[in-house]
């Protein structure tokens, strides 16, 4: 097993993948940094066209207003994830700082593999941030897929990332019909 990232600054899913990516697509290439520097990678990403970077907040305390700024100024979309033993009141200052993040990711499993299972006790710190920001982008990310999408939908989660549950199945544009109808119906409804 190789290890990347700490004694090397690699990724294995880094800006060479994302440039690559780029050249074959507009979609929206939403890159969430589970490193401990993610200042180190706002350039390069930014230059081989990501279009969101989202940072820890556990890292990142000492240096998020820096961090906003230089992903804003390389023309992407600053968010922020929260690991699920996170309080969600640390998100509040970057959500209500001078120069904010545009995305919340509420991590429903613990950062680090896919296919694990979804924590619903996650989904009290979505309702929170809902009715604090009604406008908010709400990110969820871990065992997200037909099981648990009304769950997330329902709680306020507006962006949904899936890997399991979509590359596992054998119709992979239903499962994301489904998940996509689920979201769409309670943001019609409220
Ligand atoms: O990488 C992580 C967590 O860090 C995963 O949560 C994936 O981002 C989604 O995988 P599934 O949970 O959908 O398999």
């Amino acid at each position: 097993m190789k290890r990347f990232q700490h004694f090397v600054p690699n990724l294995t899913l880094g800006a060479p993948v994302i440039k690559s990516l780029r050249k074959h697509t507009k979609a929206y290439l939403d890159c969430h940094l589970m490193v401990t520097n993610p200042l180190d990678y706002v350039e390069p990403l930014g230059d081989a066209g990501a279009s969101g970077f989202t940072f820890h907040v556990e890292v990142s305390k000492e240096n998020w207003q820096e961090l906003v700024k230089k992903v804003k100024s390389k023309g992407m979309k600053p968010g922020v994830a929260l690991r699920p033993g996170t309080p969600i009141e640390e998100v509040y200052p970057l959500v209500e700082g001078e120069n904010p993040v545009e995305m919340v990711l509420v991590m429903t499993v613990e950062p680090g593999f896919g296919g694990q299972k979804f924590m619903p006790e996650t989904m009290e710190k979505v309702c929170v941030l809902r009715a604090k920001y009604p406008s908010l982008d709400i990110e969820v990310d871990g065992g997200l897929g037909p099981s648990t999408i009304d769950m997330a939908a329902s709680a306020g989660a507006n962006c949904i990332v899936a890997g399991s549950s979509v590359f596992g199945s054998p119709e992979p544009a239903q499962v994301i019909l489904h998940m996509r109808k689920s979201v769409e119906e309670v943001q019609s409804s409220s």
